[in-house]
């Protein structure tokens, strides 16, 4: 694959900050062509030890819009997330083979920093985790990290503002992350991880510990996000994936991706009857 395959691209970036595209693939069969692929995976397979989490995983994640990842428990969901921006490489046992493209670079190349991939490819967890520290510390922490210390005050306001919850703790920024709400925990985590500029934000059943008010706002926020960033989710939530989602993924038991399609398209027009059972509910 990788000698047909996308032109190779630095993952950090080129010097005017920008990154080049170089997509030349096709898209998998069967698959809906995607204009703009930001992220590419063709014939995924991730392993913890000797059992296979994901089989074969092919799938096109379009620019700029939310994709969600849905399917019963245990189908590999999270492990497919986790190793857009190889957060798997910190399971010990974890090992992946086939390609996974960010902007036309493998990034399982051996050439890829995942450090400086992730700086690209930001990730916000299931629980709210901010660090015991202030909610400008939060979200100054990353651009620290970086170097992109100029003007860190307008960069948290920013990303605060972004991550709607700057009118909330205008007043209290030295105050600790830790007093804020779950809702607002989550938003401020949210807030850190776009602080540093990243093009795709991975988000990992973000809402699943909120209630529905904090839920509510979260789902704003994705989709408000989408207009700017890549947005890949993890949900157990149907309704969520169906009221938020342009794409939809359905992973099955075993870890397969059975059906990927616009939203609209998949819950109102399954292909798969496996698929329709669990969207129906019938089994999950
Ligand atoms: N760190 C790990 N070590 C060993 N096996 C793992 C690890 N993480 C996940 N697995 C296994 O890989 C498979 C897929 O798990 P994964 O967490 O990706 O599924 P999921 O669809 O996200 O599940 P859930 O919806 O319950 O979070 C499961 O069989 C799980 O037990």
């Amino acid at each position: 694959m990788t000698a047909n395959g996308p032109q190779t691209v630095s993952t950090s970036g080129s010097s005017d900050g920008s990154t080049d595209v170089g997509m030349t693939d096709d898209p998998p069969l069967g698959s809906p062509r995607v204009d703009d692929p930001v992220i590419m995976s063709r014939d995924l397979d991730v392993y913890y030890g000797d059992d296979q989490a994901l089989h074969g995983i092919d799938m096109d994640i379009p620019e700029r819009q939310v994709t969600a990842l849905i399917g019963p428990s245990g189908c590999g969901k999270s492990t497919f997330l986790r190793s857009i921006n190889r957060m798997n490489d910190l399971i010990d046992i974890a090992r992946v083979e086939g390609d996974l493209y960010f902007r036309g670079k493998n990034v399982y190349d051996e050439d890829v920093d995942p450090v400086a991939l992730r700086r690209k490819i930001g990730m916000v967890f299931q629980t709210p985790n901010p660090f015991p520290k202030s909610i400008r510390d939060n979200v100054a922490y990353g651009l620290k990290v970086q170097g992109k210390d100029d003007d860190v005050d307008e960069q948290i306001h920013k990303a605060l503002e972004r991550a709607a919850l700057l009118e909330e703790v205008e007043d209290q920024l030295d105050s600790s992350g830790l007093d804020l709400s779950g809702g607002q925990q989550q938003r401020l985590c949210i807030a850190r991880a776009i602080a540093p500029d990243p093009e795709v934000i991975l988000m990992d059943e973000p809402a699943s510990a909120l209630d529905p008010i904090a839920t509510s706002k979260i789902e704003d926020l994705i989709e408000d996000l989408a207009e700017e960033y890549t947005v890949v989710i993890v949900t157990h939530n149907m309704q969520q994936a169906a009221r938020i989602s342009d794409k939809t993924a359905v992973f099955l038991t075993g870890g397969h991706l059975v059906e990927f399609d616009d939203t609209n398209e998949l819950f109102e027009n399954p292909e798969s009857d496996r698929v329709e059972d669990y969207i129906t509910g019938k089994f999950g």
